[in-house]
């Protein structure tokens, strides 16, 4: 039996044990009233935040030292070690400082992504609803304490470990912490002590998602005390910079290092066994691991995903899941909410329909000055029964508030509810007998209704379901006739047509006295009210920039038909409007072309969502899906990105969603597709560019090792080059802007390898350049007289600057970019600068040549060093030139391509 001991050393038993009053008791809290604010502050002091304790990171001393930690280092520090004991401290002193100059820069690149990371998690935090004297407020959930009294909604998450003290259907989805996926019903009866978790249906536990219904609790455990605390060390390593991508990088780097480390043994042993010196085949050995073993590839990897990750929240999209950031960049179709995703869910009724008249609504927002006009004529109210009715139905039927602030006025609920209680302000009405029952709005439903204190009932909801419900409606002198459907439908479907969302109102009196809301009186239609909400800004020009971008844009809505391609058509989405009826009725075997087709998808549930993500996969595309709430979920699983809204979402769909809208706005998808296309493109420019140097380097050795005689670059100078080429040159591409060309292509097919066959060849030709002329020009430079200290030097310059000439080939994948790349990234003209500035220190300054045994070269050898390196430029550039897509290509074409639709 699990026991709670009390500080005073009385055994009391568990929560879920006691009646809700005993627990309230024991908490000293109140089931109605809460706590008193002063009571909250003085327990938060005590018991600190409810926050769970930051994962055990590992100390700073722990990750530096991890920096060592890789096969590569340990050959270089082994090699370190026997270069002092052979008596050459020099060298042993110069790989020791690149090492641990390595492992600066790795630990200060590593300590920059996971605080971009960490940032994630901070922006997710939940706010929750608390009643603390009497009255319900807003606070964040780090400031729940023991004894505070929660209110529970559909959609949120549970703040902390909760007592139930009254539900209203709740139904939690306690997954994250049993595993068991299907709802769990709560309720505040007391269980036996015998009850396991999973039975306890009196408690809500930390971390778990409100599913259905509503209802209080009181809080039991906060931070580390709850359930999910005790199981936190489990899920605390949640953020860990992984992808598929990262994985694959890193198997394929731990392959060439086994694969370079055994030839590297392989070559010290054969040398040895052929009677060369030792010492000679370990420094050769040791300069091919060194070499040909990309051993920057995965850090690099992760910081350019990292990078993009807070890139793409500075443009209002926070990644939860990092593959996300990779599928962005495949994204075929973009499915969308459209009232406060591509409209900005700001309502304002601007005409009324009733009694055979339509009536203008003047006045912007919510504030309630405007005027009601027929014909162009302000009119009385009172002498308008039908427009008085309609205007009172709005707000009746309704919880929305206006309230001033300052200058303007701030909305307090649903944006179409603010809307009616504005219309009825206008004309003057800003009262209603009180209400005795309310039927809440739900999106499957389509209506909302009240019963008054009067006797009435009112309904307002989508025009076909009110409808429904009416048989008969109000003339122009306030009397009921029989309900013309057909003329009513034309003209709700005349408004949709300007894109106006269109509600009808209704009233009527109880089938029986005391049947309440269950059964409903066949109405009586009052009107119509319709309503503009201007699409975003930035909308029109997003939709049109995913088209360029091979982006399909697909509006699914829970709108009218009508409204629904109005808006559609007002920021230029155009194709065939499909609504949820015809969804219904379409066999899945003609889903996938019929949703191909369609633009707007209206009048659509969530439970259709998720057929159409399964539809649109089936054809292979890669969706982004938007979501805001609790039924939006499944379809936010399936989809390849589900995307949550920040600000209208639910925390359920925010823990099903791969990625959140800060804005909520359509336009940050787009950015973010354009952030994850420029992550890929950095990835793959970069690792294009790294590649040529480690096999170029790989085989300089190789062949020297096979041909025989000296060494044509030490493992001092290869550690050189790989510490200058890739911090100067190397960092400036972490910081290279997109491509012009980004949204101009077509979306990268997720099939495709990262390097694919074009890129391999141009990598392959690099590396024999540098390989024809880095060997050939040694042994030449030495057959014309240059020392052998002079014939490296010209080695190592070789490499730095093709790698230079080359970085400029590599700024873009498919066109010239030497002048364009200087003035378009700085950074990069400043790194070709910079490395030029070391090469000439590393060539000419005494203590360079004493450290690394370089030697100063004349302008003759200078000059042939540069004809290698803009030889390779050039043939890069033809090269380009030669496999960039012609027109019939360019539909499957892959990577980054120069063409403008
Ligand atoms: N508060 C409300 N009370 C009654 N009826 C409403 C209310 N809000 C919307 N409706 C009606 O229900 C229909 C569907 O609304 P719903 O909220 O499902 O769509 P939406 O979520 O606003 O649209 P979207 O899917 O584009 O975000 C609306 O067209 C309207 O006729």
């Amino acid at each position: 039996m699990e026991i709670v001991t009390k500080p005073s050393g009385r055994e009391i038993l568990a929560p879920y044990q006691r009646t809700t009053a005993q627990v309230a008791a024991d908490l000293g809290g109140d089931v109605k009233a809460g706590l008193s604010v002063p009571e909250a502050a003085a327990r938060l002091e005590r018991s600190g935040p409810n926050t769970l304790p930051a994962p055990r990171r590992r100390g700073p001393v722990v990750r530096f030292l991890l920096q060592f930690h890789s096969p590569l280092i340990y050959v270089l520090l082994l090699s370190a070690v026997i270069t002092a004991v052979l008596g050459d401290h020099v060298d042993a002193a110069v790989i020791l400082g690149v090492v641990i100059a390595n492992a600066i820069v790795g630990f200060a690149q590593e300590a920059r992504a996971e605080k971009a990371l960490a940032a994630l998690v901070a922006m997710t935090q939940i706010s929750a609803t608390v009643i603390r004297d009497g009255t319900a407020r807003v606070i964040p959930s780090t400031d729940l304490v023991p004894g505070d009294l929660v209110v529970l909604e559909a959609g949120g998450k549970v703040p902390a470990d909760l007592r139930v003290a009254h539900s209203d259907d709740l139904q939690i989805d306690e997954s994250a912490l049993t595993g068991e996926s299907a709802p769990v019903s709560k309720d505040p009866e007391a269980v036996t002590a015998e009850a396991v978790l999973a039975d306890r249906h009196n408690m809500a536990y930390s971390g778990t998602l409100v599913t259905h219904g509503t209802g209080t609790a009181i809080v039991t455990a906060t931070g580390a005390a709850t359930e999910l605390g005790l199981i936190h060390h489990l899920v605390g390593q949640a953020t860990a910079v992984q992808t598929p991508l990262t994985r694959k990088i890193a198997r394929f780097s731990r392959l060439v290092t086994v694969a370079i480390l055994g030839l590297a043994a392989l070559t010290f042993l054969i040398g040895v066994l052929r009677g060369q010196p030792a010492a000679e085949m370990l420094t050769a050995a040791v300069a091919l691991a060194v070499g040909a073993i990309p051993e920057g590839l995965p850090a690099v990897v992760t910081i350019t995903l990292a990078f993009g990750v807070a890139r793409m929240v500075r443009r209002n999209a926070i990644i939860r899941r990092l593959p996300a950031v990779e599928t962005l960049g495949s994204t075929t179709v973009i499915c969308t909410d459209k009232t406060g995703t591509l409209t900005e869910n700001r309502m304002t009724v601007t005409t009324v329909a009733t009694g055979g008249h339509l009536y203008d609504v003047t006045g912007t927002g919510y504030a309630p000055h405007g005027r009601l006009l027929l014909a162009g004529h302000p009119v009385d109210v009172g002498a308008h029964p039908g427009l008085g009715a309609t205007l009172k139905a709005g707000l009746a039927c309704n919880d929305a508030h206006i309230v001033p602030e300052g200058n303007e006025w701030k909305l307090v609920g649903d944006p179409t509810e603010g809307a009616l209680v504005t219309s009825a302000a206008k004309a003057g009405i800003d009262s209603v007998p009180d209400r005795v029952e309310t039927l809440p709005f739900a999106s499957e439903r389509q209506y909302m209704a009240t019963l008054h204190q009067d006797g009435i009932v009112y309904v307002k909801g989508s025009v076909e379901r009110v409808l429904a419900l009416c048989d008969t409606q109000l003339d122009a002198g306030g009397a009921s006739q029989p309900l013309d459907h057909p003329a009513v439908t034309e003209l709700a479907e005349a408004l949709g047509r300007q894109g106006l969302r269109v509600l009808a109102f209704a009233s009527g009196e109880p089938a029986a006295p005391g049947a309440g809301l269950d059964a409903l009186p066949s109405l009586t239609l009052l009107g119509l009210q319709a309503m503009h909400d201007p699409p975003r800004p930035a909308a029109a020009d997003a939709v049109r920039a995913c088209r360029t971008a091979g982006i399909q844009v697909k509006m699914i809505t829970g709108d009218h038909a009508e409204t629904a391609a109005a808006i559609g058509a007002q920021i230029g989405l155009s194709g065939e409007v499909m609504t949820g009826p015809d969804i219904a009725a379409c066999p899945d075997e003609q889903l996938p072309d019929a949703v191909e087709r369609a633009a707007v998808f209206a009048r659509v549930s969530p439970e259709q969502k998720l057929r159409l993500v399964r539809a649109l996969q089936s054809r292979s595309h890669v969706i982004a899906m938007t979501g805001d709430g609790v039924n939006d979920a499944p379809a936010l699983k399936q989809a390849d990105i589900g995307v949550a809204m920040g600000q209208a979402g639910t925390e359920v769909a925010k823990e099903s969603a791969d990625m959140v809208l800060t804005d909520d706005d359509f336009a940050s998808i787009e950015a973010a597709v354009e952030e994850g296309r420029g992550v890929f493109d950095n990835l793959v420019k970069f690792i294009v560019w790294a590649l040529p140097a480690n096999i170029g380097l790989g085989l300089v050795l190789v062949a020297a090792i096979v041909i025989g005689g000296e060494l044509p670059i030490l493992p001092v100078q290869v550690l050189w080059l790989n510490m200058t080429a890739i911090l100067v040159l190397g960092l400036p591409f972490a910081l290279e802007p997109h491509d012009d060309d980004i949204m101009h292509r077509p979306p990268r097919d997720p099939a495709l390898p990262l390097i694919t066959r074009p890129l391999a060849a141009r990598i392959l030709l690099v590396s024999a350049i540098l390989l024809t002329g880095a060997f050939g020009l040694f042994h030449w430079e030495q057959n014309q007289g240059a020392s052998l200290a002079e014939a490296r030097t010209i080695v190592v310059n070789v490499f730095a600057m093709t790698l230079l000439t080359y970085l400029f080939n590599c700024l873009s994948m498919h066109r010239p970019m030497l002048l364009r790349g200087i003035r378009r990234n700085p950074w990069v003209g400043a790194g070709a600068l910079a490395l030029i500035a070391i090469q000439l220190l590393y060539t000419y300054a005494p203590f360079m040549n004493d450290l690394f045994r370089s030697a100063p070269i004349n302008a003759g050898a200078w000059a042939r060093v540069t004809a290698v390196a803009v030889l390779a430029y050039a043939l890069v550039e033809l090269a380009k030139r030669l496999t960039r897509p012609s027109p019939h290509e360019r539909k499957n074409y892959q990577p980054p391509s120069a063409f403008t639709l």
